[in-house]
């Protein structure tokens, strides 16, 4: 095996990569014990590792396990205009800008997969989607029973309209019953009596038809009402207590938001003051729960199709089962009760909104207007997705078919989808929309279900986090797991079929589907900072908090909705799982006094299904210079070895042409799948370490966190990428 090293250093998406090395690791003897001591996790981590279990040897067993790969799709062209010449067969897998692959298959794909239509409402040429997955190498290198480019088995589209022709046949024959024998004179007043009376019972008989065809609509988007109501009363999901009258008038330790960051604080709070009493307000109707597995384990659950809502239930990665939920409903007491209880407890009033912090009076305001004073108050509002605007602008028809992802009730309603195989949208290259096509694509392998299309704008997967060569390689692993990847496209816009949504992409391709999930981000729950008259950064969005989490006195911001002062990193703002388990806990500390400063380096982690685990820390930020350093397989190496030998002279000069090299060899090889399998990258601002990614590296988060706090120029990172024994 060999050590792989990669530098970017251009600012803006690292265009170049340079092996700086290409030497043996050293020996492991070579450890520094020091830094190696300092992995061990701190105990406030708890809540983390309760999600994130997280072992090599658990990953490396279920890599080998029941979730083999599914086929590659293809590179997708970059532009589309039409080429009606070109030979499938010695079609090249990548083209110069201005080409493309679109074949001469148009017209005959167009009834063979309802998903993909040419020239959908007014018939167009149009270049399909449909066409690039037919043209590219999917056709060459898919094994056919694996293609996911082939239509699903099932075309519910199909099945659809059939019954929507059904129904409306059954509608007309009911509107019968004119056809008279009356007599002749009569015939003329007659007919006109008759045809007046068909034209009313085919009316009558379309809405029977409509209104049969919306019900089989609501099957899918929502609940009967008896249904959403024993849904709601299993889940809690009804305001509780049911009137805000029933609230404490005063509690010592007041919490807006019941996520992860306001729970954190609960927990450093009472192992602080073991009495103390914190009353939570959220606007959902739940208690406190984690987000990260509905967009990654909830989908892998084997028992999925069982309905999770009581408490999803799901599998961890290492095989052990939890739940959604941080407790269970007896943890909590009622908060009609709080004041009275001795012991203090956590109680959470759920499905109320705060809408005013008078942090000079200490007094919080719902939105009914009843009033509650606090002596320390924590906001932990947390973010909401971000919508494209086009698509909240669009009618109705359109927005039914449209939702974001951040609850569990949006696991519900998609897994309804993906339950009845339909073609699932998803828009967005980020974590959540990586992390949810790839587990909807799993899913619906497992399920014969329908397809999964990703379209963004940007040239690959992640690109705002992973340098852009990891980026290449990480669409392809998605591709590769049954995802069909549409990059360098934008929604165009989105009309409304019958049962189905398309969109056209600025590509010119045409996309039907039958729900559209964007991923597009989130923006920080700032809303009632305009009447709490609390500052707002204009750059980062947030509530501005200075480095112990204040924003005033006595009242504290932590999680997604805070923008705080990082001592190192300098201003910053983070939307993860692990800083708002950290600054929840700094902010729970300091609301009993602590005072401390926030100093703790928060992480992340991403997964791409069962095969790509990622961590991250600090500024992993693809617009800055990256080292990343990976393990080879030793065909890799072979390769690298020779290319290497044969310009022994040119080492560091011919450094960029090495680069193209590979990357071409990368681009055109989709089989090359080791090569960006396992390794290190570092993002550096003025040569020190300021980020470090762990791909598919696990516990090393604490090594990569000493040296970043080490804060110090290296001169060789291929010495530091050693301590991370990326062949272990
Ligand atoms: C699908 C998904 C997957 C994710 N996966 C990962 C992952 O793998 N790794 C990772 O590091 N991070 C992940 N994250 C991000 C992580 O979950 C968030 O960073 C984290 O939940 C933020 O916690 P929070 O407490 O700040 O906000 P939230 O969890 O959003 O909680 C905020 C709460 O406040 C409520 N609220 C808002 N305004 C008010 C108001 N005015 N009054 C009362 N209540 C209010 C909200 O309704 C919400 O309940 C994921 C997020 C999502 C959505």
């Amino acid at each position: 095996m060999s050590i792989w090293t990669v530098r970017c250093v251009c600012q803006k998406f690292c265009r170049q990569a340079h092996i700086l090395a290409n030497r043996r690791v050293l020996p492991s003897t070579k450890r520094i014990p020091a830094v190696i001591n300092g992995i061990s996790r701190p105990a406030h981590n708890s809540l983390y590792q309760m999600v994130k279990k997280r072992t090599l040897e658990a990953r490396t067993k279920l890599q080998a396990n029941k979730y083999p790969n599914n086929q590659a799709c293809m590179k997708m062209p970059k532009t589309v205009e039409f080429v009606s010449d070109v030979d499938e067969d010695t079609q090249p897998p990548t083209l110069p800008t201005g080409q493309t692959q679109l074949g001469n298959v148009t017209a005959s794909v167009t009834n063979q997969d309802p998903q993909f239509r040419v020239g959908f409402v007014d018939s167009k040429s149009y270049s399909t989607a449909k066409d690039v997955l037919k043209s590219s190498q999917c056709d060459k290198v898919c094994p056919q029973p694996l293609d996911p480019c082939k239509p699903a088995p099932k075309d519910p589209c199909e099945e659809f309209h059939k019954l929507r022709r059904e129904s409306e046949i059954t509608g007309g024959a009911q509107g019968g019953g004119c056809d008279g024998d009356s007599e002749d004179e009569q015939q003329k007043r007659l007919k006109l009596k008759c045809l007046l009376g068909a034209l009313a019972a085919l009316l009558a008989g379309g809405f029977v038809a409509w209104m049969m065809t919306r019900k089989k609509e609501c099957e899918v988007d929502g609940d009967s009402p008896d249904d959403a109501r024993k849904r709601a009363q299993l889940s809690g999901m009804i305001t509780s207590p049911p009137s805000s009258e029933q609230l404490p008038k005063h509690v010592p330790y007041l919490i807006i938001g019941g996520g992860t960051a306001a729970f954190s604080a609960f927990r450093a709070i009472k192992s602080n003051d073991a009495r103390a009493k914190v009353l939570m307000i959220s606007n959902e109707y739940r208690k406190p729960y984690m987000r990260p597995p509905l967009s990654k384990e909830l989908w892998y659950t084997p028992n999925a199709n069982e309905d999770p809502i009581k408490d999803y239930r799901f599998k961890q990665w290492t095989g052990s089962e939890r739940s959604l939920y941080f407790e269970p409903d007896e943890f909590f007491i009622e908060p009609e009760k709080l004041a009275d209880s001795g012991n203090g407890g956590i109680a959470v009033a759920q499905g109320f909104s705060v809408k005013k912090v008078d942090a000079q009076n200490r007094i919080v305001t719902l939105n009914d207007g009843y009033q509650i004073s606090y002596e320390e108050c924590l906001i932990a509002t947390g973010c909401a997705p971000k919508n494209l605007n086009m698509l909240r602008d669009a009618p109705p028809s359109v927005r039914e078919k449209i939702m974001v992802y951040r609850t569990p009730e949006d696991f519900d309603r998609l897994r309804r989808y993906a339950m009845q195989k339909r073609s699932i949208t998803i828009v967005g290259n980020g974590f959540i929309g990586s992390e949810l096509a790839c587990s909807l694509a799993h899913y619906s392998k497992e399920n014969e279900g329908g397809k999964v299309y990703q379209v963004f704008q940007e040239k690959g997967n992640m690109s705002k986090v992973l340098p852009h060569y990891l980026s290449d390689w990480t669409t392809r692993r998605m591709e590769k797991q049954g995802v069909c990847v549409i990059p360098d496209a934008s929604i165009k816009s989105a009309l409304r079929d019958e049962s189905q949504v398309k969109l056209e992409l600025s590509n010119g391709m045409t996309l039907l589907s039958d729900i559209v999930v964007v991923c597009v981000g989130c923006t920080p729950n700032t809303n009632i900072a305009g009447t709490s008259q609390l500052e707002v950064d204009r750059t980062l969005g947030g509530f501005v908090v200075n480095a112990e989490l204040e924003a005033r006195r006595n009242l504290y911001v932590a999680g997604d909705a805070s923008c705080f002062y990082d001592p190192l990193l300098g201003r910053r703002r983070v939307e993860h799982h692990d800083h708002s388990v950290v600054s929840g806990r700094l902010a729970g500390e300091n609301m009993t006094g602590a005072k401390k400063p926030y100093e703790h380096q928060s992480m992340f982690w991403s997964d791409l299904g069962p095969e790509i685990g990622y961590e991250g820390i600090g500024l992993v930020d693809a617009s800055l210079p990256t080292v990343g350093v990976f393990a080879l397989s030793k065909d890799d190496a072979k390769r690298s070895d020779s290319h290497t030998d044969s310009k022994p002279a040119d080492k560091s000069s011919e450094a960029p042409k090495q680069t193209t090299v590979v990357e071409g060899e990368l681009q055109c090889n989709p089989s090359d799948e080791p090569n960006y399998g396992k390794g290190v990258v570092f993002y550096l601002k003025n040569d020190k370490i300021v980020g470090i990614l762990l791909w598919n590296l696990f516990n090393r988060i604490g090594l990569a966190r000493t040296i970043i706090n080490q804060n110090k120029n290296y001169e060789d990172l291929n010495e530091v990428a050693k301590l991370f024994e990326i062949h272990a």
